[in-house]
């Protein structure tokens, strides 16, 4: 775990002291824009076309934030247009790195990188800008014809995904549509900060009051949101949104890493039954439960968080993640 200083890869913890025990996630500097040929401005230096073939996707399959990318890269049927790899499950002193390792082939997203053969994630934000500063993270969106990274933020990247590569896929599944975007933006906001961030808020507390600030509302959200699923299928009506998907990532990890490594166990998402059941059909719906592996997210966490599990033990269950009787 660590980050670059002008272009410098230093060795160190998130720094909680300047913040009385409470993480505090940095913002994304890449935040340019795949544009479809309609929308496509030359003179707008954020703009990049949406291309066949011309980007790489960078994830882990641990991360619940590189998640989402490769979820909208399934349901958009971008498959055959964006290429993709990911990251060795486990981020240590070197941060992510590309290392090769048959325990951890996954049957749909290959490790490594493809285009450069690097061993570390940071060497791909040092070739895109060498004095770059700042934690180095995924997904990373990359071009492979300007050598650059396009987007480093998952949020930008699902909403290009949803329209960009409309006119290549014939894809136009909208996931953000007009009529609900206002609903959408403060679901996803307060999901965001209490669940998405939550947990991480949660987990990488180092002060008792730090650590409640953020568990309670955490819970105070899920009970809402178990309320509202009782009432709906899907966070905004009857339509599957970004929201829900973005909401997704947070809750398949939930039973497995959040409650115990993170320390959110004040309820189960599995004892949630209309949690649990809209969990369960978020994970059947297309290909989306290819996107999920379970033996990388347990040992990213659990291996990785020096600081929350020192013995790197990794814990065998849960047995199950939904549960169908209800
Ligand atoms: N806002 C970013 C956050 C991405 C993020 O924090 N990813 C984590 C993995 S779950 C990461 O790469 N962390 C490395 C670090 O913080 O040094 C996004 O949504 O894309």
């Amino acid at each position: 775990m660590g980050l670059l200083i002008d272009g410098k890869w230093h060795d160190q913890w998130y720094d909680t002291k300047a913040t009385q025990g409470k993480f505090v996630r940095s913002q994304s500097q890449f935040r340019n824009w795949l544009v479809s040929p309609d929308d496509f401005d030359a003179n707008d230096a954020t703009h990049f076309l949406a291309e066949s073939g011309r980007y790489h996707l960078y994830v882990s399959l641990a991360c619940p934030w590189a998640h989402r990318t490769l979820i909208f890269r399934h349901l958009k049927q971008l498959e055959d247009h964006i290429s993709v790899s990911c990251v060795h499950p486990h981020m240590l002193e070197h941060g992510w790195t590309f290392a090769e390792d048959t325990n951890f082939n996954d049957h749909h997203v290959p490790l490594g990188d493809p285009l450069h053969e690097f061993q570390f994630a940071h060497q791909l934000y040092t070739h895109a800008q060498p004095e770059y500063s700042g934690r180095v993270t995924v997904p990373i969106l990359w071009d492979k014809h300007t050598h650059t990274i396009v987007s480093n933020e998952s949020a930008d990247i699902i909403r290009m995904f949803n329209a960009a590569f409309n006119h290549l896929t014939n894809n136009h599944d909208d996931y953000y549509p007009d009529e609900l975007q206002h609903n959408i933006d403060q679901i996803n906001s307060t999901v965001y900060d209490t669940v998405n961030n939550g947990v991480y808020k949660t987990g990488f507390a180092t002060t008792q009051a730090a650590y409640e600030d953020a568990l309670f509302p955490l819970f105070d959200t899920l009970r809402h949101l178990e309320e509202t699923l009782g009432q709906q299928p899907y966070l905004c009506g009857t339509q599957v949104t970004e929201a829900d998907w973005r909401l997704f990532t947070t809750l398949i990890r939930f039973d497995a890493v959040y409650y115990g490594h993170f320390k959110c166990n004040l309820q189960r998402i599995i004892d949630l039954p209309n949690l649990n059941r809209y969990l369960e059909g978020l994970y059947r719906t297309q290909n989306v439960a290819d996107t999920v592996n379970f033996d990388h997210i347990k040992q990213h966490y659990y291996y990785s968080h020096d600081t929350i599990n020192p013995t790197r033990v990794v814990p065998k269950g849960p047995e199950k993640i939904f549960r169908s009787e209800f």
